[in-house]
């Protein structure tokens, strides 16, 4: 076990795919909240999602793991991936934080998540174990009244790109150049996901 004290940041998501703003959130997080390492974590079934299907999990990790390779603070894990199961965050904090009682973990999200962060499973235990990091993104104003203890707000420039758009425009058969990483878009491509909208 490594013994040495870390603050990591857990960029939890659905993934699919990864995009360029997931990227720019996770970046100015780590800065602006001095984390140590962001660990991007694909969830296995995302709690709050309605969609039917998604890509298979190995595929939206794969793209994950092709987005960080180049970023020496950014590292991927899998561990709701292994879980089967809803992927709520707090089955996953509890995990972590035995498997890692040295290091201090704080949850990365944007501002969709923060507005229904307290509807989450087991809300009230969940935040005595974790700090929130909390970023602007359009549509989903943030609401920083009451959210103090429980969110630290950074600032990013407020980006209108979601994974729905870049599935929209794939299977439109127009460029997500720039809005995903170029190792992303060669996946996708390759592999030929998002020709059709669910
Ligand atoms: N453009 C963005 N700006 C800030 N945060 C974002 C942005 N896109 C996604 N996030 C945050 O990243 C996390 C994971 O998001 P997720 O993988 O569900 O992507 P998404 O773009 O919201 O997907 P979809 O369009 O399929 O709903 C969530 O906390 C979400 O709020
Ligand atoms: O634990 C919960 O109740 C919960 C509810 C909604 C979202 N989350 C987590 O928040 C992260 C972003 O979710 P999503 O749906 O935007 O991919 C992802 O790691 C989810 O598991 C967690």
């Amino acid at each position: 076990m490594d013994e040495q004290q870390k603050h990591i940041g857990i960029m939890g998501g659905t993934f699919d795919p990864i995009h360029c703003g997931h990227l720019l959130a996770a970046e100015q997080a780590r800065e602006q909240a001095g984390l140590d390492e962001v660990w991007f974590m694909p969830t296995h079934i995302p709690p709050h999602k309605k969609r039917n299907s998604l890509t298979l999990a190995k595929h939206r990790l794969q793209m994950v793991e092709l987005a960080v390779a180049d970023h020496e603070s950014f590292f991927v894990t899998d561990i709701e991936l292994r879980r089967e199961g809803p992927s709520y965050t707090y089955d996953t904090i509890v995990d972590l934080v035995s498997q890692y009682p040295n290091y201090r973990f704080s949850f990365i999200i944007g501002g969709d998540m923060v507005q229904i962060l307290s509807e989450w499973y087991q809300y009230k235990e969940l935040i005595r174990m974790i700090h929130f990091i909390g970023l602007a993104r359009p549509g989903a104003e943030l609401d920083k009244g009451n959210n103090d203890e429980v969110v630290t707000f950074v600032e990013m420039p407020v980006w209108d790109i979601s994974s729905t758009l870049i599935r929209n425009k794939a299977a439109a058969g127009k460029s997500i150049r720039y809005l995903v990483p170029d190792a992303v878009e060669r996946y996708i491509k390759e592999n030929r996901f998002y020709e059709h909208v669910e």
